[in-house]
């Protein structure tokens, strides 16, 4: 779960185009919901990029990311289609999901007292138009130096299980980080500031108060 603040009035966005989330994350919908905008969700099938492919961590996460869209873009090539994909870099090592516990408990002792960097690549396409964008956005989070009965009650939790780096920053998972600099919806799964950029760029959404001139 993500914080949620509402307001007194409506949501700042809405969707005027029709919109697919090519994403199975929770976190993903939640963010673009928050932000009042409506839209399917169909689940790519495409596995993450990490253990396949070798290659700088902003590629990968692209590669991955247009993937996720372009699969289903080919089912709905009059709509925008969004897809995205995170992945931890931790110098030249890169973390996708943790396959299990065990997995989550070697990434986690891996990034304590370390720094490492947070890549959400996502891309936007819609076939019909013979368009596609791809961008991405690069969060740096510090992490406190944490003890072995930290990371296994962390783990314990089964909270890191289906996150990239094995934590997630919006949950339990607050407390292992020392600072974070950059995005921190990036972190999360989707960086909304320029991902709403790019929607806006393309008229898929607008805000919900009207232009004065
Ligand atoms: C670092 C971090 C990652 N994550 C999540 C975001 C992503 O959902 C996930 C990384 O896996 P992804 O493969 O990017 O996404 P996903 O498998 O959850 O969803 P889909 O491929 O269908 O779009 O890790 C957090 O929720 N919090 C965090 O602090």
């Amino acid at each position: 779960m993500i914080l949620l603040e509402s307001g007194t009035g409506p949501p700042p966005f809405r969707t005027v185009r029709p919109l697919v989330l090519a994403s199975s994350s929770p976190r993903r919908r939640e963010l673009l919901t928050l932000m009042g905008l409506t839209f399917d969700v169909i689940v790519s099938g495409i596995e993450e990029s990490t253990g396949r492919v070798f290659g700088p961590p902003v590629e990968l996460a692209a590669r991955c990311a247009r993937e996720k869209a372009e699969a289903v873009a080919e089912l709905f090539p009059d709509s925008w289609v969004l897809g995205a994909d995170t992945v931890v870099a931790l110098g030249a090592t890169v973390f996708g999901k943790p396959a299990d516990s065990a997995e989550a408990l070697r990434m986690l002792a891996q990034l304590s007292g370390a720094t490492h960097e947070v890549i959400s690549a996502f891309c936007l396409v819609n076939r019909s138009r013979r368009m596609i964008e791809t961008r991405s956005v690069t969060t740096t989070v510090r992490f406190k130096r944490l003890s072995p009965a930290e990371i296994r009650s962390y783990v314990n939790t089964g909270e890191p299980l289906d996150k990239a780096g094995a934590y997630g920053i919006q949950g339990m998972g607050a407390f292992l980080a020392a600072s974070i600099e950059g995005s921190y919806t990036n972190v999360v799964g989707l960086p909304l500031s320029e991902v709403l950029d790019l929607l806006v760029e393309c008229g898929v959404v607008a805000p919900v108060a009207e232009e004065r001139s």
